[in-house]
């Protein structure tokens, strides 16, 4: 089903499924059939729901989960920024519901409230080299309820009593993104990661960063030009670019 009305950003499609297996796998469907414009894909139900590092991701009904696919102007290297985009379109989003002050972003994906996570943020896509085919930028949105916590230290929370459906958050989510596509396209990724350094969790506070094979202590110091964190630690300064990161000290 494809809908339109005055407040979706121009030249961008929706589709809405009741059910669907996975709105990546789908993402990943349509870019490979010949995907000729932006489009939002929104799941009321998913059935294999995914997030990042393989985490099954689950979508109790009321929750969001939708993915915007398309073909980005740009190399993988900016294509990987729009992580940062997204967590700035969701917080702009998610404002319109719950006080600002009560919203923080931890880096690199995820958006809390009042210190538990109500949105993750996955990117899947196909590159060739620097080229990239398409990307796939896939949210998940803890509106009506919070899964079971799964042990981790940001527990889920939701967004609380009387929440937006899917249907009526997705138009104010596609027009925030469409706004930060338009101010990456005009200015670069400057003002985008102003815009997120200035609602970051942990910023100027120790931290510590988990990679795969190595535990980093430090003072979260900031964002480089790549979207990679920036940890003061007693050694210098340390440039890391995918972790598990947690409050420290
Ligand atoms: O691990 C994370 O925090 C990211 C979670 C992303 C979940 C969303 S729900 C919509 C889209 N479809 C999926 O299978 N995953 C993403």
């Amino acid at each position: 089903m494809t809908v339109l009305d005055e407040e979706w950003p121009a030249g961008v499609g929706r589709v809405v499924h009741d059910r669907i297996d996975s709105t990546m796998f789908e993402a990943r469907r349509m870019a490979e059939a010949g995907l000729t414009q932006p489009t939002w894909i929104l799941a009321l139900e998913q059935t294999a729901g995914h997030g990042r590092r393989g985490r099954a991701w689950r979508h109790p009904l009321g929750n969001f989960a939708g993915t915007i696919v398309f073909r980005p102007a740009g190399d993988a290297h900016a294509a990987g920024l729009r992580s940062f985009l997204m967590a700035n379109a969701l917080r702009t989003a998610l404002a319109e519901y719950v006080a600002p002050t009560r919203l923080g972003l931890k880096w690199p994906n995820d958006v809390l409230l009042d210190g538990g996570k109500v949105a993750g943020i996955l990117l899947e896509s196909r590159t060739a080299g620097a080229q990239v085919d398409w990307l796939a930028i896939g949210i998940g949105v803890n509106l009506a309820s919070a899964p079971d916590p799964d042990g981790s230290v940001f527990a889920p929370v939701a967004l609380g009593e009387a929440p937006p459906s899917p249907q009526e958050f997705l138009p104010r989510l596609a027009r925030a993104f469409a706004a930060q596509e338009a101010l990456f396209a005009a200015h670069g990724f400057g003002p985008i990661r102003q815009m997120w350094l200035d609602h970051a969790v942990m910023l100027g506070k120790p931290i510590v960063a988990r990679l795969p094979n190595a535990t980093h202590e430090g003072t979260f110091e900031g964002l480089d030009d790549d979207g990679n964190l920036l940890l003061r630690t007693p050694q210098g300064l340390r440039t890391i670019a995918a972790a598990e990161v947690h409050f420290g000290g």
